[in-house]
Parts: C-alpha cells; structure tokens; sequence
C-alpha cells in the first residue's frame, strides 16, 4: 500500500517566518499596553547588563588603580541593585509576555475553529479529522509557546546584542569587525540548519496529527476493534505511528546536537581573536587591562543573545512548521458560499427542481454520479428515492442542502436557485434525518433543542412526545436531564432515533429529507418510528430515501435510481403493475407478499 501523505493536502504557499510575525502581532495588537510594558522591561534589561561590565572595568582602571576605597561599597551595591532589578523585569517581562502568548492562542484557536466551521463538507471529505483537530490544538499550541517564552527572549536578545556590538564599535572598531567577521558563517550554519529544523519539525507536526487520527479513529470506534478482536493489530497501527513521530523528534534533536557545538565553537573563534589582538594591543600600550576584561565581558554579553538564538532557533522552526499546518486552514476558502448579492429564500413551498444537473464529488469529468439528471419534488409531498446502493439517492439529498455544489445545470427551491439565496436560509428550512445519528455529548434536553436553541422546556417536551419519545425519557432518573454519553452510546438505536425526530420536529421545518431512517431498528420500533415520522412528515415536503420498501409504500411519488438516472417512477400500486424495477425489488424485500 503506497504510503500515505501527510497534511491537508490543498495547495497553499509555504508561510514565510515574517509572516508568521506578522499574524500573531495582529493579534497581539489589542495588547499594545502589555507590549509597550514588555519593551520597555527588554531596553531595562539590556541597559542594566551593560552597565555591570561597566563598573568591572572602572573597579580595575580605576578603583584598584588609584586605591579608592571608599568606591567599593557603591560598587558592590551597584552591583546586587543591578542584579534585583534584572530579576523583577524579568519576572515581569515574562509574565506579560506569557499572558499575551495565552490571549494570542486563544483568539487564534477561535479564528481557526470559527474557519474550521466554514469550509465544505467537501474539505472534510479529503482530510483527517484528527488532523485537523491536531492543527487546533498542538499547533496553535506551539505557537503559544513561542509567543510566552521564545519571543521575549528572542527581543531582549536582538536588542541586547545591537546595542553591545555598537557599544563595542565605541571601544575599539577594529577588534569589533574582527569579530564581527565570524557572524557571516554563523548566519550561514543558521541558515542552514533553520531550514532542515523547520523540515524535521514539520515531520513530528505531521506524526503528531497522525498519532491523533489514529487515536480519533480507533477510540471512537473501540466496539469494532473489540469486536473483530483487533486490539492488537491497532496496537501495533499506534505504535508505527508513535514511532514515526519519535524518530523525528530523534531527528531535531540530532540536529540541535550538531548545530548548537558549531554555534560554540564560532564564538570561541571569536573569543580567540580577542584575546590575542587585545593582549597584543594592551602590551603595545593601546589598550587598558580594564578595557580587554569588559571587552570580553561583553564579548560574552554578545554571545549569550547568540547561543540563546540558537535554542530560540528551534521554538521559531518548531512554531513555523506548526504555522505552516495553520495557515493551510486558514487559507483554504470555502466554495460554498452565499453569492455577494444573495437572498434570503422565503418561507418554503417545497417546490424542488433538478434541471439537468451534472455532479461529480471530484468535480471531474469521467465520475459523474448524477448527470443531466431531472427531478421534481412537489410541494406538500412526500418523494421516495429507491434503488441499489451507490446509485445516488443520498448524493441527491446533499445537492439540496448545498453540501455540495452542482456541476452543471441547477437545482431550484421554489424557482429560486439554490445558489442565489443565503445557505442560512436555505438549510434553516430543511431538517435531516439519517441513519447515522449525530447526537452530542450533553443532556436529552440539549439534544432535543440542537434543533431550536431558543425553544422553550414545553416546546421540548411537545417535540419529544410527538416523536414518541416522552415516555422513554421520563421514565429515566433524571428525565430531560439525563445525560447521554458520548454520540448517545447510553441510548438504544431506537431511542436515539426518536430523539433525532424531536430535535428535526423542534426545528419544524417545511422541508424534511429521511435518509434510511429506519434501517436498523426492531420491528416494534419501526413501528413507534414510523408514527413519529408520520408526525415528521405531516404538511411538509418530505424526501424520503430508503431502501426498505414496506416504509414508502404510502408515497405520493417513488423515484426508481439505477446509477444516476431514473428508471422508472410512478405510486407504489403503478410501479408494481408495471412489473419493472421497483416490482422487481419488491419481489426480492417481500417474495411472499407479491406472489
Ligand atoms: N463524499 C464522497 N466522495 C466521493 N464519492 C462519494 C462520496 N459520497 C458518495 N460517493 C460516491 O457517489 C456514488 C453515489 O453515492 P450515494 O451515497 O449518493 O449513493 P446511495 O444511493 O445513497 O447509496 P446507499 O443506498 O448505499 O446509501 C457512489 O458511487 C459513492 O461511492
């Protein structure tokens, strides 16, 4: 099996470090009273270390010189003020800092989530749901990290190390681009490095997102593991994946190892020169004592921004590549939106058109499952679509919600296209009902009112009833209370079922689409389900989609599908004294019933 790829898969543009700068100071902006705070502690800092060198060099040139001993209690003073002040600014700067890095996470997750909400069904069908829900909370989680600990230093450092090397230039230019010459082969082992981090970063971002795929996949589907007893098989499935992501871990790290030796050794390099020019200086008598010890206490200074940036390297490429898997939602557009000028549809007859529509899920040519298909819904009615598998019943249902969008031709609600009025509008007027039931986390009553979030406690209840649902639930402990596990796994098929209907009769809409409703239930549910759906279906334009057909035998228009294309239609009594498909398909479901 060929090995599979990682990401998203959609076209973006690698995401360039500045710009990544650039998003979270966009979001940082509304901060600017704590950044102007952080920025100042950065200057305080970079001034307070300067100054100890300072006094280093004015003990020995100076003090010892000239035997001042009264200076040397304002020396040590100087000294430890110094040291208390750099604490508290530091404590300072870093708390700021991480409060802003926790707001940026926060607004960023949100944009990211709010986007996740907008894109397609279609996104959804190319890419990983674990990976996605990777990119929300690991990678934005490394760019938080970035932002609370790494920039801070990475600012007081560049400031620190620009105003040491002019000061430098100051004492002494030409020791200073001497030593400034080693910096061209540091910006080149950086450069060098950065960009195989960011890559081996960008693997264990990756491997991440595939632990957690496969940690979605398999924990929500334990009952199947179990019941194929392949616990072991998806064992040995986490622990490929988990090895993956260690080995690019090992990977950085290995990198880190070599780079961080290397970075050293330039600065020994550096340290060399200074102390062979400067010795040489001092003992020509160019030069003080006192002026090559804070030379090379500053040379340090220098160094320290410097091995510093090496380790901040890695929360930059670390958070780059963690950006890059960002980005790639946030650049991704929905196609399926409302057009500038669309409309609100009005409230629904239920007068549904197909007009020679052609569609295809890779928007192709060549695997087209409708083409120039026609197909009219008439208001008020109830609509059965039946026929073999795959030959394109539910892919009608979501042409009409919009979760995809026509290839050619166009489907009409009321002869407003679909695609001229608001998705809003148009998908506020349709409820679903499918046989894989989407229920919540949360209580029965929290379900029931996903359908109509400002519904009342007696509406609930009234929807419950009418879907046959109010005697199962109150006879529970905690009534509408009850909380229902994840996806509803404390309720049985049917009573998730009927909680589905109540939270569709609670949205009352004037359109219904059943989508193998009743598929998988008992005989006395189906017959509770039926009487609820009954109630669903009442004075509503009702797409029924089903492949059992004692359910639609009272349809006002059954639809016959064999690979896209009607092959026959007409009412179940037609259809069965016509002696074609539909008869066909009945004889296999009922051989006794027919004969
Ligand atoms: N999201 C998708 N991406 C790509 N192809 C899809 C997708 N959904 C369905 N298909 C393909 O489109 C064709 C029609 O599928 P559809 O689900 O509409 O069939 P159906 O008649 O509802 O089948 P069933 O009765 O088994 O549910 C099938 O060949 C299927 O493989």
């Amino acid at each position: 099996m060929a090995a599979r790829k990682f990401g998203t898969g959609e076209k973006v543009k690698p995401a360039s470090i500045y710009a990544m700068f650039l998003r979270i100071f966009e979001h940082a902006r509304t901060e600017w009273k704590a950044l102007a705070t952080a920025l100042a502690c950065i200057i305080l800092i970079s001034l307070l270390e300067f100054v100890v060198p300072q006094l280093t060099k004015y003990t020995i040139d100076t003090v010892i010189d000239q035997k001042l001993f009264s200076q040397l209690f304002y020396i040590g003073a100087g000294i430890i003020l110094a040291a208390i002040s750099l604490g508290f600014l530091r404590y300072l700067s870093t708390s700021v800092m991480a409060a802003i890095g926790q707001k940026v996470l926060y607004r960023l997750r949100n944009d990211l989530y709010r986007h996740l909400q907008k894109l397609d069904i279609a996104y959804y069908d190319r890419n990983r749901t674990g990976d996605l829900m990777s990119r929300v909370t690991n990678d934005v989680s490394v760019l938080q990290q970035l932002i609370s600990s790494s920039m801070m230093q990475l600012f007081t450092d560049v400031f620190t190390f620009t105003a040491i090397a002019i000061y430098m230039m100051f004492i002494d230019w030409k020791l200073t681009v001497m030593l400034l010459a080693t910096f061209p082969f540091m910006i080149m082992t950086t450069r060098v490095f950065g960009k195989r981090i960011r890559t081996s970063f960008r693997k264990v971002q990756e491997s991440l997102a595939d632990v957690s795929d496969h940690l979605q996949n398999t924990l929500t589907g334990i009952r199947m593991i179990k019941s194929f007893t392949a616990e072991d098989y998806e064992s040995e499935r986490f622990s490929e994946r988990t090895q993956r992501n260690m080995d690019a871990n090992v990977q950085v790290t290995r990198l880190r190892a070599a780079y961080e030796p290397i970075i050293d050794f330039i600065n020994f390099v550096g340290l060399a020169i200074v102390l062979v020019f400067g010795a040489w200086l001092a003992m020509k008598g160019s030069m003080t004592v006192g002026t090559i010890v804070a030379f090379i206490a500053y040379l340090r200074l220098l160094q320290n921004p410097i091995r510093h940036f090496s380790r901040i390297l890695n929360s930059i490429q670390q958070a780059a590549a963690a950006y890059e898997r960002i980005v790639e939602v946030m650049n991704t557009q929905p196609e399926i939106t409302d057009k500038p000028d669309a409309a609100q549809l009005p409230p629904m007859e239920g007068h549904i058109q197909f007009h020679d529509v052609t569609f295809s899920y890779s928007g192709g040519r060549g695997d087209e499952v409708l083409s120039g298909f026609n197909l009219e819904l008439k208001p008020g009615q109830v609509t059965a679509l039946v026929g073999s598998s795959g030959s394109g019943k539910t892919t009608i249902a979501h042409l009409i919600t919009r979760f995809y969008e026509v290839g050619e031709g166009s489907i009409t609600v009321d002869g407003f296209d679909v695609r001229d009025v608001t998705l809003d509008s148009l998908r506020e007027q349709i409820g679903i009902v499918t046989q894989d039931i989407v229920l919540f986390n949360g209580t029965i009553g929290e379900n029931i009112r996903y359908g109509n979030q400002n519904a009342t406690d007696e509406e609930v209840v009234a929807a419950a009833k009418a879907a046959h649902a109010a005697e199962f639930i109150e006879s529970f402990k905690d009534g509408y209370d009850t909380g229902i596990g994840e996806r509803g796994v404390k309720l049985s098929g049917g009573q998730k079922q009927r909680l589905s209907i109540a939270r569709a009769l609670l949205k009352n809409p004037k359109m219904i689409i059943l989508d193998e409703a009743t598929a998988s239930l008992d005989t006395e549910s189906e017959q509770m389900i039926q009487t609820a759906l009954a109630e669903l279906l009442k004075e509503r334009t009702c797409l029924v989609i089903a492949h059992r057909l004692s359910t639609i035998q009272q349809a006002d228009a059954i639809y016959v599908l064999e690979n896209g294309r009607i092959e026959e239609h007409g009412t179940h009594v037609s259809l069965l004294a016509k002696g074609g498909r539909y008869s066909e398909l009945y004889d296999m479901q009922f051989p006794v019933a027919h004969a």
